[in-house]
């Protein structure tokens, strides 16, 4: 038990939709796909494309695929994110609040809530539920906490975790909560991560010069890698593989989720749930660790329809592995983590 009273801890995940409502799933799109640094081309253009074409065609698809995941307390990623509220406000004795990117709870109620129930609070730990950075993830829920905290004047200070996506505890929980999984008989692992556009893995290289430039990129040593989406979910990967003593054949990676027209980075998971039975692989494992809660994006898009791909594809047997939810192993790294930033207790 960790007991200090004038921190906080907050978990940010992405948020959802408040119900499964067309009007409201529009409204939780059009929040989302504004933001600058998920599409992030010039405020008029991208408020014609959003408002015009993306969220008036995608909005009722959507709607149904949410329909079709929701659970009776709610969005699965927000349920799913309460519970790990709960499992680690059992273990420590400190306020644990959650908070989300888009929708609610925003993270001024969740700062104002805090504030008002804590007066003498002195520090909150903001502990992003994203393992890798990207723009459109890390960057844009960290940079709106700030802007928030900045502007409001809130009497605590705000500190962040970095992304943990190497961290010793988090490859250990990923792995150990995925390893029921790899003892039995299967084919192939594949790691299905959110995809991002190509364009922002190359301005998101901070040296200008390394990522998709530089032969194997991802593995030639880089002050780039700091913010490279694509060489964090490489290395979580292996580091995965690595500690399951799964050999390099028996495993990959994928990119799901793609918006658009535009090039996302490859290979595209959709592709290979269609060729992997061709290659020989009948019983795959999919793990999606860019995602600590499950959420649409692991429960229908690969839950439900890539099962679907690859089975009408001539596999036989496909298995989802669940996010690290509120795996113990995941409870306790989030702690060492959070208690990491924290001020020391003072004597
Ligand atoms: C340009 C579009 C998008 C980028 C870039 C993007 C990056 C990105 N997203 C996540 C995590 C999640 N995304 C989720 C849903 C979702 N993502 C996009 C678009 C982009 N994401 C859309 C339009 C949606 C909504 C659903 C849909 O209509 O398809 C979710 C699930 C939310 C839920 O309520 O369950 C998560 C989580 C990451 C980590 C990321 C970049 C690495
Ligand atoms: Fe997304
Ligand atoms: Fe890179």
């Amino acid at each position: 038990m960790v007991a200090k009273s004038d921190t906080a801890i907050v978990l940010m995940n992405l948020g959802s939709p408040d119900s499964t409502e067309v009007p409201d799933v529009k409204k939780y799109l059009l929040e989302f796909l504004m933001d600058k640094r998920v599409i992030d081309y010039p405020w008029l253009v991208r408020k014609l494309l959003v408002g015009g074409v993306i969220v008036p065609r995608r909005a009722e698809k959507s709607a149904e695929a949410y329909k079709s995941i929701w659970w009776p307390e709610g969005s699965p990623l927000i349920v799913l994110t309460r519970q790990l509220q709960k499992a680690l406000q059992h273990d420590l004795e400190m306020p644990v609040e959650i908070t989300m990117r888009y929708g609610n709870p925003s993270p001024a109620a969740t700062f104002d809530k805090l504030a008002k129930e804590h007066p003498g609070l002195k520090e909150v730990i903001l502990l992003p539920l994203y393992p890798h950075y990207a723009m459109s993830s890390y960057e844009t829920a960290v940079e709106y906490a700030k802007q928030i905290h900045q502007r409001k004047r809130y009497p605590f200070e705000l500190k962040i975790v970095e992304p943990y996506y190497k961290r010793r505890e988090y490859i250990n929980a990923l792995a150990e909560s995925m390893r029921p999984y790899v003892e039995q008989d299967y084919d192939y692992l594949l790691f299905s991560y959110h995809g991002v556009p190509v364009r922002h893995i190359r301005k998101g290289d901070i040296t200008g010069g390394h990522c998709l430039k530089v032969n194997d990129c991802c593995h030639v040593d880089s002050k780039a890698h700091t913010q490279c989406y694509r060489h964090q979910v490489i290395i979580t990967s292996e580091l995965v593989a690595q500690q399951l003593g799964i050999p390099k054949h028996k495993w990959g990676v994928s990119f799901q989720s793609r918006l658009g027209k535009e090039e996302w980075i490859k290979p595209y998971t959709a592709e290979r749930f269609e060729s992997l039975p061709k290659e020989g692989v009948k019983k795959l494992l999919v793990a999606c660790p860019a995602f600590v809660s499950d959420c649409l994006e692991t429960l229908e898009e690969i839950g439900v329809e890539g099962k679907h791909s690859f089975i009408s594809s001539g596999g036989d047997s496909f298995t989802m592995i669940p996010c690290l939810n509120t795996h113990p192993l995941w409870v306790k790294t989030i702690s060492t983590l959070c208690r990491e930033v924290m001020e020391p207790v003072s004597a």
